[in-house]
């Protein structure tokens, strides 16, 4: 039997390839999750409404003899949107490796390339089936956003803020979301992948699916038993094909002054928040660098020992949200900001994605390098973070390059 043979037989169970829109997908490094069916919706108003909206959903669930109640779905940036939390009726599980089979990805042929993007956002030219995009805001109106927020921060109203922008695309046929999922799966196994179903506006059947797919670096919170680990991320540079320019620019990002600032005032908050919550926090000296295919990242992973084992992955993710890794500092100052600046509602982007058992452990991972799906479209986003110093064009550049996750995934690669 060829070597290769082994990868297209799955011993157990092929989540990923049993992937359809409609069902939650979700891999990690500890497992990979399908939940499919609808035992239960959470609708609620505010955060705090949420944690007892779930916790009474799973009990409820247990005492009508569900099997498995879990918790599963995207949590929105803003509080005041719904979110996309369900009980399942079903979810099939496996471990690690599941989902992360490696080999070459499947899409567009050629080796994997990891574009250096440090140049401001040209259009995209030369692919079939594409028809159009559009960025919002035009990348000169993002420039002069960032520039506004310089001048909050130079007034002392801010110390740090995310400021975001997303890019439509359309293609000529509808999106092949399963394998958009794999190719983002595959491309990243490192990462964490998710598939999450959306309602369609207007509720009309028949109108097709909607679906927020992506691959985040970030793990907001996990909790298994009393163990807690986060890992939160801030200070990037995006991959260079050539390795040494590459490497360079990992070795560059960890001596930059600029980052180091931005990341310390994300794990100053994180330690802040998490402290009264655990009788033990470990929290590294400084920061390591973590890579994805397309950036390089600022990264310390966080471990603790919860003191109540009653609190849950979920009450804790909603504790954290939204770290200044995706809003800024100070939290409130900073949300009215990007209201104020940027010109779309991040919808569930820049949220929180995952699942959560009824035990109380759970993943919940920050909901980045991701796109909202529907049919033909897709609405992609990505942001930066800024302080004292940042320069405009090097932040639209790392918004450009955060892109190239969804993109290269969808076959939509600049390089080509
Ligand atoms: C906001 C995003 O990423 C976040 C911002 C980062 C930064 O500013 O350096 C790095 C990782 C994420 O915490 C995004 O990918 O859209």
């Amino acid at each position: 039997m060829p070597p290769n043979d082994t990868l297209t037989m799955p011993r157990t169970p092929d989540l990923l390839g049993d992937y359809e829109p409609g069902a939650f997908f979700f891999t990690s490094p500890a497992r990979t999750l399908l939940a499919r069916g609808v035992h239960r919706t959470i609708s609620a108003s505010s955060a705090g409404d949420l944690r007892r909206c779930v916790a009474s959903a799973l009990r409820d669930a247990r005492e009508a003899g569900h099997p498995d109640p879990m918790v599963v779905g995207a949590v929105p940036f803003r509080d005041d949107r719904p979110a996309r939390l369900l009980v399942p009726a079903t979810v099939r599980r496996t471990g690690p490796a599941n989902g992360r089979v490696s080999g070459p990805a499947p899409g567009p042929a050629g080796p994997e390339r990891t574009g250096g993007t440090s140049t401001p956002f040209t259009p995209f030219t030369g692919f079939t089936g594409f028809t159009g995009f559009g960025p919002v805001p035009a990348p000169d109106d993002y420039l002069r956003g960032v520039e506004k927020a310089l001048t909050r921060l130079t007034a002392g109203e801010l110390t740090k803020i995310v400021l975001a922008r997303a890019l439509d695309v359309t293609l000529g046929a509808p999106v092949d979301v399963r394998r958009v999922l794999r190719n983002l799966v595959r491309r990243d196994p490192q990462a964490y992948g998710y598939a999450v179903d959306l309602p369609v506006p207007g509720g009309r059947p028949g109108t097709g699916t909607r679906t927020l797919l992506g691959a985040s670096p970030e793990l907001l919170v996990a909790r298994s038993g009393r163990r807690i680990t986060t890992n939160p991320l801030a200070g990037s540079a995006s991959r260079h094909p050539d390795p040494v320019v590459d490497s360079e620019r990992g070795r560059a990002l960890l001596t930059s002054d600029k980052d180091l600032r931005e990341h310390a005032l994300v794990i100053e908050n994180i330690v802040e928040a998490l402290r009264p919550y655990c009788r033990d926090l470990t929290v590294p000296a400084g920061p390591s660098l973590l890579s994805t295919a397309s950036m390089w990242h600022l990264s310390t992973r966080i471990t603790g020992v919860l003191d109540d084992p009653a609190v849950t992955s979920l009450e804790l993710a909603t504790l954290l949200h939204p770290t200044p890794a995706v809003c800024g500092t100070p939290a409130r100052a900073a949300r009215r900001a990007i209201e104020e600046i940027e010109p779309f509602d991040r919808g569930l982007y820049a949220g929180l994605v995952g699942w959560g058992d009824i035990t109380g452990d759970g993943e919940w991972v920050v909901t980045i390098r991701c796109a909202e799906v529907a049919d033909q479209t897709l609405r992609l986003f990505a942001g930066a973070g800024i302080v004292a110093g940042s320069v405009p064009e090097s932040e639209l550049a790392e918004t450009t390059a955060k892109f190239q996750t969804m993109l290269r995934a969808v076959g939509l690669d600049r390089d080509r």
